[in-house]
């Protein structure tokens, strides 16, 4: 395809697949003549430096990206190369069975023609029998590996999304709504159907295209020929939509997920759209993302449709040439009557293997869009995690921090330029008014954001050479962005630790107060928690968090605000505890109780994101 136009990148991104030659006609005009060869990338034209980089990079970048996803696919199959080996070898076993069906209704004829009923038709007939059956259970036992493929493929995408999401760097998840994004999980379903598809219909079919031309080259050589020509357009229907085909499907499922998580936003939201009865926003929002995903499925059944109407177009041309060409074949006896039928048995094998390749494409972009889809949140960026363990001893740890400046985007600086140390074993209060960055500094030191200027050092070394888990493992945390989760009292405590005895949660729900709301129900600490603690008071909710942040007894505790809103009594008991009972381990509480800040050896107060002033208290 030739093409004369004056804007050459323009244009390019409209051509096919972005390969082709571009020759300059005129540098002054800047008319650029585009031809294009399918799948194949040669560019004439050495006088225009700046365009040319622009194709090849045009042309790299379509490449790469085809290629990421297709390496991912890859990535997901190597788990299960033994089976698929297998089914490839099923796949040929059959495929070279099931040619035992024409050759042996050719071998029938020429025996029927003789007129004669002899041992050796029964026999022929028998093996005919027996090489469908075979086929049959070849296909089952590649039935139950794909089965096993299938299994395989949701268990480890289910694993592999519970241990991602933990790991995940939480100054990136500030950008999403992470729980829609795990949406993605549900594609594994596609692609299990989708696998099953390809690796089923696919090799299938290639191995019958294959065996078939090889016979049919054998029957007379101008089935060669055409042979040939249903390869060349299998070839053309692939190269000239593929990428068209899998970007349409890409776009269909991004607006599948859009108008997912509108419904799951306007699911959270239900008493804000219940309340303002006439409002249509949600109906409207709706029906743009719903426009957007008919607009894009309609892209993407239109290729499908012209892959499959090319494919009609092609069959009826190719029966009606096979048939002509086999009937003068036969008229000018240069095959028998055996031949003639055989070879149109064998044709419409092919016409029929074609056909399924055709319509597997479909699930081939289904896959690949799966494949894209269900990584999205497993290539979300990582916390860092270091070597160093942070050593369990039993005394607190001391903390450096060296000119420290953070902020959650680049725009705004949340935190400037902090420095201060904190002796091991000290009680620190941290002060300040609203939005001081108070917050912010507890969550810095936890390890939960590790992008921040400046050093911040525990027991000396550099927090980021930590191993973070070591550091979990060994702070008590209550951050104000922690929440509970649906499951038992029991298990929002202990988070899976079984060592933890009901002695010590009892002290500790005691001192909290939590103890007389595990007692009020008779399910005791096994009292199921809602999703997002619906029904559960805010207070119980701060009890059972803070009973987690004490109850493994770490040799650091970041508490914010960790009796605001609770009882006088407990408020006290809370205290009497962190101050009289947690002697020797590093404490820092965010909190503006003056009366608490009294009793501890260093009060920070902060003010719009700096140290306004550091106290020591001589206690
Ligand atoms: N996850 C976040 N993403 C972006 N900005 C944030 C985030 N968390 C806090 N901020 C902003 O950082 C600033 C400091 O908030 P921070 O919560 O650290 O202050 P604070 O002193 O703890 O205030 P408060 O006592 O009101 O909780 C505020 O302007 C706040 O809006």
């Amino acid at each position: 395809m030739f093409l004369l136009c004056d804007s050459p990148i323009v244009r390019l991104r409209q051509f096919v697949s972005g390969r082709g030659i571009c020759i300059t006609i005129s540098q002054k005009t800047h008319h650029y003549l585009f031809c294009s060869f399918f799948n194949t990338f040669i560019i004439v034209m050495l006088s225009e430096r700046r365009v040319f980089m622009c194709i090849c990079q045009n042309y790299l970048y379509m490449a790469e990206k085809r290629m990421s996803t297709l390496l991912k696919l890859l990535e997901v199959l190597k788990f299960e190369k033994s089976e698929i080996s297998s089914i490839y070898f099923y796949a040929i076993i059959a495929g070279v069975v099931q040619l035992s069906l024409p050759l042996g209704i050719q071998s029938i004829i020429s025996f029927v023609l003789g007129g004669t009923i002899s041992t050796s038709m029964v026999l022929l007939i028998a093996l005919v029998i027996i090489g469908v059956l075979v086929a049959g259970l070849l296909q089952v036992n590649q039935m139950k590996l794909i089965e096993k493929i299938q299994q395989q493929l949701f268990v480890r995408y289910a694993f592999k999304y519970a241990d991602t999401i933990p790991k995940l760097n939480l100054q990136d998840v500030d950008n999403y709504y992470l729980p829609e994004l795990v949406n993605r999980f549900f594609d594994t379903v596609s692609l299990q159907k989708g696998i099953s598809k390809i690796l089923l219909d696919i090799p299938a079919a290639s191995i019958q295209i294959i065996f078939g031309l090889i016979l049919l080259s054998f029957y007379h050589p101008v089935f060669i020929f055409f042979g040939l020509l249903l390869l060349v357009v299998l070839y053309l229907i692939l190269i000239t939509t593929g990428n068209k085909g899998l970007q349409t499907s890409m776009e269909e499922s991004n607006y599948k997920y859009k108008v997912a998580g509108y419904l799951q936003e306007i699911a959270r939201v239900i008493t804000t759209f219940k309340f303002s009865r006439n409002s249509s926003l949600h109906i409207n929002k709706t029906d743009d993302y719903v426009s957007g995903y008919l607009q894009s499925r309609t892209s993407h059944f239109k290729i499908l449709l012209f892959q499959y109407w090319t494919l009609i177009v092609f069959k009826l041309l190719i029966i009606s040439a096979m048939l002509i060409v086999g009937a003068i074949l036969l008229v000018d006896q240069q095959i028998n009557v055996g031949q003639f039928i055989a070879s149109e048995i064998v044709i419409l094998m092919i016409i029929g293997s074609v056909e399924k390749m055709i319509v597997s494409l479909d699930n081939i972009y289904d896959v690949l869009t799966s494949v894209e889809k269900i990584n999205k949140l497993l290539e979300k960026p990582k916390e860092k995690v270091g070597s160093q363990q942070l050593i369990h001893a039993n005394a607190g740890f001391s903390l450096e921090v060296k000119d420290v400046s953070f902020g959650y985007s680049s725009e705004k600086l949340i935190l400037k330029d902090l420095s201060f140390n904190i002796p091991a074993g000290s009680r620190v209060c941290v002060m300040g008014a609203n939005s001081a960055g108070k917050s912010t500094l507890i969550r810095l030191l936890s390890g939960a954001y590790q992008d921040f200027e400046g050093t911040i050092l525990i027991n000396n070394i550099p927090i980021s050479n930590y191993d973070i888990r070591s550091i979990r493992g060994n702070i008590g945390v209550l951050l104000s962005i922690q929440e509970i989760f649906q499951g038992t009292i029991k298990e929002n405590i202990c988070i899976g630790n079984d060592a933890i005895s009901y002695e010590q949660m009892n002290y500790l729900a005691e001192i909290t107060g939590l103890k007389q709301f595990v007692d009020s129900h008779k399910e005791g600490y096994d009292f199921e928690i809602k999703p997002i603690g619906n029904h559960l008071p805010d207070k119980i909710v701060k009890k059972v968090l803070l009973v987690r942040a004490l109850i493994h007894n770490p040799q650091m505790l970041l508490l914010e605000e960790p009796w605001l809103g609770l009882e006088e009594q407990y408020v006290k008991q809370i205290q009497a505890h962190i101050l009289q009972k947690l002697t020797g381990k590093t404490i820092i509480v965010v909190t503006n109780d003056v009366a608490f800040a009294d009793q501890c050896n260093l009060v920070i107060e902060m003010e719009r994101g700096a140290v306004k002033s550091i106290k020591t208290n001589n206690l």
